[in-house]
């Protein structure tokens, strides 16, 4: 018996051949700029047929609002992906499906990066930045690895209590190696056991099968990277000798709502995913954000001296910003926002999956379909953001004042509805200090390429969940000699 509703069209999209529908023309490069071309013919709301998993494709912010944010108690499920589960990365919060358990872990998440309980990890954010500036002046040429440095040393600090002082240590070689498989296996339309399961069945010896060994190389990685430190933890709590960490308190918590200190499985399985998704989510993301402000200022250096005048008259010479510099700092926060917004972190945002059927402008969205939000699209569009590939933190500004009436590129950047980023107010604050004290002390240029051609950092980005710069050519150049002095003796 068909329901009244199953008799409305698809949304419109482009057409594809039998049985395989349209996943030989999905692309594999910057799908994120070939959805918004196919979208100019089909509208904002396109569905792809792809074998096992329909799609729709979001591409303006009125849908993805009114979907992901209104109707988010049907739109926040994730799509399954066998690939994931293959390479053990189904555990992670961020691919639970829409559940009581995914609400349990969320809950956890929440208590640990709230707004209020963030506040509290500004003296690590602080020291990390300020680690960053004297490794930057005195072994310039690894600037890379040491924007990468701040942003991991925060989160290992917060959730194991462990100073990273070299990006060589095996905690973060093996975390490093866990979140490459990550970005591996969520390449959309790359895994066709994504699209025909019984493929996981087939000897991984066939050709065309490259997938099982894929996911059999990273799993153990992947395994590792999640119990190791955890481990480390349990046993110094054991014996005693833990020190206060994110996971020593949710150990701590876990055991006390149950009243006993051997954790029950599923408490113990909570606690791993909580903590085990923190590096995965909160290291990569804000390298890409703090990298893309680089390549910025190497490009624009007027920005870079407006940015520069506000420190010096807020912050003057003789000390390096402190968070409570902030509400002065409303440059520095427009230039933060328009990181985001013009090499976005996550152009597909993450996937989100309808848990029944709807329908939106008259067309069917069948339960079960995976839904992109095209993130870059909306972020570069003109009607919102005009000129959209200039960096310009002048259009959040009106009146020296932030400008409500342009649409906060946060609302887009750290996704949608319930499943928004529930690590947005730690990465905004990390990436916030990063800039401000870099700016106060360096200044920021570009390296040129073998040809003396500048840089296009539209063509040069990695595609995956995460998009990076494919590299930084940038250099820093301390302000003065005072500025030198100011870096080696702040702490
Ligand atoms: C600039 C930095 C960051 C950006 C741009 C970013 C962006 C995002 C986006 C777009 C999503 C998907 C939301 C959705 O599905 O609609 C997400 C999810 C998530 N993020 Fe972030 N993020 C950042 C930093 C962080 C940090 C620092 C943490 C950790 C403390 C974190 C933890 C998470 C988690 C756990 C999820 C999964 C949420 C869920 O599925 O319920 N993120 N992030």
């Amino acid at each position: 018996q068909q329901t009244k509703k199953s008799t409305l069209p698809l949304p419109p999209g482009p057409k594809g051949y039998p049985i395989v529908g349209n996943l030989f023309q999905m692309p594999t490069i910057t799908p994120w700029k070939t959805f918004k071309e196919w979208s100019k013919l089909h509208g904002d709301v396109m569905f792809l047929d792809l074998p096992n998993q329909p799609t729709v494709v979001l591409d303006s912010v009125e849908a993805a609002f009114e979907l992901l944010g209104k109707r988010s108690d049907i739109y926040s499920d994730r799509p399954v992906s066998i690939m994931q589960q293959l390479a053990f990365w189904d555990w992670s919060p961020g691919f639970l499906r829409y559940s009581q358990h995914w609400r349990n872990h969320r809950r956890e998440l929440h208590q640990f990066f709230n707004q209020h309980e963030v506040a509290k990890y500004q003296p690590i954010q602080l020291r990390e930045c300020r680690a960053f500036l004297r490794r930057a002046l005195h072994s310039p040429n690894i600037l890379d690895q040491h924007v990468r440095h701040i942003f991991t040393a925060i989160i290992m600090k917060i959730t194991y209590d462990m100073d990273i002082t070299e990006m060589d240590s095996e905690h973060v070689l093996l975390a490093q190696e866990a979140n490459l498989a990550l970005s591996i296996v969520t390449m959309p339309g790359v895994y066709w056991v994504d699209h025909f399961p019984f493929l996981k069945y087939l000897p991984k010896w066939l050709p065309g099968l490259q997938f099982k060994k894929i996911a059999e190389y990273y799993r153990p990685i992947v395994e590792k990277m999640r119990s190791q430190p955890f481990d480390e933890i349990l046993q110094a709590m054991r014996e005693g000798r833990a020190s206060s960490s994110l996971t020593s308190k949710l150990i701590e918590r876990l055991q006390q709502r149950s009243g006993t200190t051997n954790l029950s499985t599923i408490d113990d399985e909570l606690a791993r995913n909580v903590t085990g998704v923190a590096y995965s989510a909160a290291a990569d993301t804000t390298t890409s954000a703090a990298q893309s402000f680089l390549i910025a200022m190497s490009l624009y250096p007027d920005i870079q001296r407006k940015a520069q005048e506000e420190l010096d008259r807020v912050i003057g010479p003789s000390r390096l910003p402190e968070f409570s510099d902030y509400d002065d700092l409303v440059y520095i926060q427009a230039i933060a926002l328009e990181a985001l917004r013009w090499m976005v972190v996550l152009p597909l945002s993450a996937f989100h999956s309808v848990t029944r059927d709807d329908t939106y402008r008259g067309f069917l969205i069948p339960k079960g379909t995976t839904v992109i939000a095209n993130a870059w699209a909306m972020l570069h569009d003109p009607k919102e953001y005009p000129e959209p590939t200039r960096f310009e933190p002048e259009r959040y500004l009106k009146d020296g004042k932030l400008n409500r009436a342009v649409r906060n590129p946060n609302t887009i950047a750290f996704g949608f509805g319930r499943r928004i980023c529930p690590g947005r107010h730690l990465g905004s604050a990390s990436l916030f200090m990063t800039i401000a004290s870099i700016l106060h002390t360096f200044d920021i240029h570009e390296i040129l390429d073998e040809d003396g051609k500048p840089f296009d950092p539209f063509s040069s980005v990695v595609t995956g969940l995460i998009s990076t710069p494919d590299r930084v050519p940038c250099k820093l150049i301390p302000r003065s000699d005072d500025r030198k002095q100011l870096i080696d003796t702040s702490v």
